[in-house]
């Protein structure tokens, strides 16, 4: 089982599933100096003889696969909505058929920002932070899923919590 892990940072999404199924092998990109952390880590895990890595921007490095499973976990909100459908986009041509991705997002709601007043926050950080950032609200994520060639994703939420996993097929 092959498995991307796209601006995986530390790595642990990936190597968590590694650990627990012995079939997947890890496909870790990021830029090459957090890469040299996230490897530490595969070794910490005893995953590092199933752990590959991909060094450079995601928008610009070849991704490889076709994989079975595409994870984009807490990235999509660093950049605009036509930035993050490019890089969803980029995904879907790196899954096959039948595939899966899991994009994990923090997301607004229907509510009022008082009523749900930390996406809100966190969207003003990624004002701040980066030149382009903003946290979208799920119906643009799940419209950004579908546009890049996935099914209509499952989506899993806790209460009070306004991160999302969206889970996909690759049609
Ligand atoms: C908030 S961290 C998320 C790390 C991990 N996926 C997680 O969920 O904890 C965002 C990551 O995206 C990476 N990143 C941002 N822009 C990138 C780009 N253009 N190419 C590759 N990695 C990038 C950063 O280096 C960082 O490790």
């Amino acid at each position: 089982m092959k498995v991307l892990d796209v601006a995986c940072g530390h790595g642990l999404y990936g190597y968590t599933l590694a650990g627990r199924d012995p079939r997947a092998r890890i496909w870790s990109l990021d830029w090459p100096n957090v890469l040299a952390v996230t490897e530490t880590n595969a070794e910490k895990l005893g995953v590092r003889d199933r752990a590959h890595f991909i060094p450079g921007d995601m928008f610009e490095v070849p991704l490889g696969g076709p994989y079975d499973i595409v994870v984009v976990a807490n990235v999509l909100h660093h950049f605009s909505t036509e930035r993050a459908r490019e890089l969803l986009a980029r995904t879907g041509e790196a899954v096959r058929p039948g595939g899966k991705l899991v994009a994990i997002a923090i997301s607004t709601s229907d509510a009022a920002p008082h009523l749900d007043p930390v996406p809100h926050l966190f969207s003003a950080l990624m004002l701040a932070w980066t030149s382009q950032g903003q946290v979208h609200p799920l119906s643009a994520y799940e419209e950004m899923v579908t546009a890049a060639g996935f099914a209509p994703p499952k989506v899993h939420s806790l209460p009070d919590n306004p991160l999302r996993v969206l889970i996909a097929d690759r049609v």
